[in-house]
C-alpha cells in the first residue's frame, strides 16, 4: 500500500507542510492564552491589546490553514484512490480466464467496493491524519520542554503508557477486520445472486427463504463490523483513560508551582493546553497505528486475489491460418480426480468445416475452451501451423480465433455498439454483419434501429435475438478460425438454418461447429464430423461415410432426428 502514498509526492508534502504550519498555529494559541491570562492577573493593558492582535492575526490562518489542508488532503485521497482501484481493477482484467473464474466475480466487487473503502478509512485518512499529530507531538514537546521542565519530564514519565495500548490488541484487531472484510464479501456475493436470479426468485415463490438469507449475511456483516467496533472500542477506552490521567500531571504541579510562586498562572494555563498537543496525538496516534496494522490482513486477501495469474501477453505474434490446426495426443482434466479429454488426435485444414457432435457432457465445449486458451494446463499439443498455441501471444489466438457461444454477454449498450465491441468498423461492415446474423428484420422494426439499446445483459431482446447478436460480433471480427458452441440453439430450426448455412458458405473460414441439431442438409456441407464420446472421438467422417459406417453417429442422428 506504501507505494500509493508516494505516488503523488508532491501533494503529500503539501499535506505535510500544511499540517505542520496548522500545529505552529496551534501551539502559539497555548501561549496566547496564557498570556491573556498573565496580561490580565497584571492588568497590563498595553500587553492585553498586543496578545489581542497576535490573537486574531493567529485565528484567520488558522481559517485559511485549514481550508487549504482540506482541499490538498481530498485531492491527495482522489488521486491514491483512483491509482489504487485502477491497479486492482487492471489485476483483475489481466487474469486469464481460468483464474479469473476461480473466484467468484462478487469477491472482485467488494475488494473494489468495499476493501477499498476500508483502505481509505483505515489508512490513507489515518496517514494524513498522523501528520498532523506527528507535528503537534513534536512541537507541543519542544514547547513544554521550554516552558518547564518539571512539569514536562513528569508527564513523560506516565504519557506513553497508551500507546503500548493498541500493541497489545494489535492481532486480534486485524482478525476482526479481515473477518467484517470477508463477511461483505459473501454479503456481495449474496445480493448480487439475488438480484441475477430475481426472475427465479419470482416464480419458484421463494422470497421467503430469500428473505431469511438475506437476512442472515445481513446479520453477520453487522455482527462482525460490531465486533471489529468493540474491539476499537476497548483498545480507544483503554488509551483515553491512560490519557486523561496524564493531565492531572501538569496540573497538579503546575499548581504546586505556582502556590511556591515559581510558575505564573498563565505558563500553568499554557502548559496544560500544551499537554493537549501531546496527550491527544499520543492517543489518536495509538488509535492511528491500530487501524493502519490492522488494514494488513485486508492488504493480503486483495494481494491473494488479485495479482494471482496475470497474463502476460508474451509469444508468437501470427494473424493468419496457412495450413492447418491439429490437436495431438490432446488430454485434459479440470480436477486431477476425472479425465475429460482423453488422448484427442485431430486435423483441421484451413478452409475446412468441421462439425463436432456427441452425447451431453462427453467433452465437446471444453475442446474448444482449449483451443481459446481457458485452460493450458493440458497434456498433448494444439498446433496451428505447426506453432503450439500456449507459444502464441493470447492476443494473437484470439485475432485468429473467435467463438459464437451459446450464452452470450450483453453490455448495457446500443444494438451498434454490441457488435462492434469498441472495434472500429465502416457502417458497410457493420450492415454487413447484421444482415449474415440475420438481424435485419429486428433492427427494421425498432424506432432507432441498430442505434436502439439492449438493455441489462440484453433485457430488451429475447434469446435469438442476443445469439444473433453474438454471431454478429464473431463475424464482424472477420478471424480466419469461427468456433460455435451450440450457437444456433435458441433460434427457430428456419433463421438457424439460414446462418449455419451462411457460415458454411465463407469460403476461406475455417470453422468448428459444436452441434446438437442434426440437420441432414446442413450435415452434409461439412467436411468432417467428428463424434465424441466420453472424451474420446469415436468416430470421424463426412456425413456419407458416417451413414454408411452404421456406428454411433448413424444412431445419434437417428434418434436425434425422430425426437
Ligand atoms: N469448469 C469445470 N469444472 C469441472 N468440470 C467441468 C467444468 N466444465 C465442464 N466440466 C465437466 O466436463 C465434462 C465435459 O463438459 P463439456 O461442457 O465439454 O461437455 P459437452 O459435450 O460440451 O456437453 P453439452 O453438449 O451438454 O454442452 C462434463 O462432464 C462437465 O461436467
Amino acid at each position: 500500500m506504501k507505494k500509493y502514498l508516494f505516488k503523488s509526492k508532491s501533494l503529500l508534502f503539501l499535506n505535510l507542510l500544511f499540517a505542520i504550519l496548522l500545529s505552529i498555529i496551534e501551539i502559539s494559541f497555548a501561549f496566547v492564552l496564557g498570556n491573556i491570562v498573565d496580561v490580565s492577573v497584571t492588568r497590563n493593558g498595553l500587553g492585553f491589546k498586543k496578545v489581542l492582535y497576535i490573537g486574531i492575526v493567529l485565528m484567520a490562518s488558522e481559517a485559511i490553514i485549514s481550508y487549504l489542508v482540506r482541499i490538498f488532503r481530498g485531492l491527495f485521497i482522489k488521486n491514491s484512490m483512483a491509482s489504487l482501484k485502477r491497479d486492482i481493477f487492471d489485476n483483475i482484467l489481466f487474469k486469464d480466464i481460468a483464474s479469473f473464474n476461480a473466484q467468484n466475480s462478487a469477491d472482485y466487487i467488494s475488494i473494489i467496493n468495499n476493501d477499498t473503502n476500508l483502505i481509505e478509512q483505515d489508512y490513507f485518512i489515518n496517514i494524513l491524519n498522523s501528520f498532523q499529530y506527528i507535528s503537534l507531538f513534536v512541537l507541543g514537546t519542544y514547547s513544554i520542554f521550554k516552558l518547564n521542565i518539571y512539569i514536562a519530564i513528569a508527564a513523560f514519565a506516565i504519557g506513553f503508557i497508551p500507546i503500548f495500548i493498541p500493541m497489545l490488541f494489535q492481532k486480534e484487531t486485524g482478525r476482526r477486520k479481515k473477518e467484517y472484510s470477508n463477511s461483505l464479501s459473501n454479503f456481495t456475493t449474496k445480493i448480487k445472486d439475488i438480484f441475477s436470479g430475481f426472475e427465479v426468485i419470482k416464480s419458484f415463490n421463494i422470497e421467503e427463504k430469500i428473505r431469511e438469507d438475506f437476512n442472515s449475511s445481513n446479520n453477520a456483516v453487522e455482527n462482525k463490523k460490531y465486533s471489529s467496533s468493540k474491539m476499537e472500542a476497548t483498545v480507544n477506552s483503554l488509551s483515553e483513560f491512560f490519557g486523561s490521567l496524564v493531565f492531572f500531571v501538569p496540573l497538579g504541579l503546575g499548581t504546586y508551582l505556582v502556590l511556591k510562586g515559581n510558575f505564573t498562572v498563565g505558563g500553568m494555563l499554557t502548559s496544560v493546553q500544551l499537554m493537549n498537543y501531546i496527550v491527544n496525538p499520543i492517543l489518536n496516534y495509538s488509535a492511528i497505528v491500530n487501524k493502519i496494522k490492522g488494514i494488513k490482513p485486508i492488504n493480503e486477501k486483495i494481494e491473494k486475489i488479485v495479482e494471482k495469474n496475470k497474463v502476460s501477453d508474451k509469444g508468437l505474434e501470427k494473424n493468419s491460418l496457412k495450413n492447418s490446426i491439429q490437436f495431438k495426443n490432446l488430454s485434459f482434466s479440470y480436477n486431477e480426480d476425472r479425465q475429460i479429454l482423453q488422448n484427442i488426435n485431430l486435423n483441421i485444414n484451413k478452409g475446412e468445416k468441421v462439425a463436432i457432435v456427441g452425447r451431453s457432457g462427453s467433452g465437446k465445449s471444453t475442446l474448444l475452451k482449449l483451443v481459446l486458451r481457458y485452460y493450458e494446463n493440458y497434456n498433448g499439443e494444439i498446433l496451428i501451423d505447426n506453432i503450439e498455441n500456449r507459444n502464441l501471444k493470447i492476443s494473437s489466438t484470439y485475432e485468429l480465433i473467435s467463438i459464437i457461444q451459446q450464452n452470450v454477454f450483453m453490455f448495457d449498450d446500443s444494438i451498434e455498439a454490441n457488435i462492434a465491441l469498441y472495434g472500429d468498423y465502416t457502417d458497410d461492415e457493420i450492415n454487413k454483419a447484421i444482415i449474415n446474423s440475420g438481424l435485419l428484420n429486428l433492427i427494421e422494426t425498432l424506432p432507432h434501429g441498430s442505434k436502439s439499446s439492449v438493455g441489462e445483459n440484453g433485457s430488451n431482446l429475447s434469446g435469438g435475438e442476443k445469439q444473433r447478436i453474438s454471431i454478429a460480433r464473431a463475424l464482424i471480427k472477420n478471424t480466419p478460425v469461427l468456433l460455435l458452441d451450440e450457437a444456433t440453439a435458441s433460434l427457430d430450426s428456419e433463421t438457424s438454418y439460414e446462418i449455419e448455412s451462411s457460415i458454411l458458405d465463407i469460403e476461406d473460414l475455417t470453422s468448428i461447429v459444436v452441434t446438437h441439431k442434426l440437420n441432414q442438409e446442413l450435415l452434409k456441407r461439412y467436411d468432417k464430423i467428428v463424434v465424441m464420446e466420453n472424451g474420446n472421438i469415436i468416430e470421424e467422417g463426412n456425413f456419407y461415410e458416417l451413414i454408411d459406417k452404421k456406428g454411433f453417429f448413424y444412431n445419434l442422428y437417428n434418434v436425434e432426428k425422430t425426437v
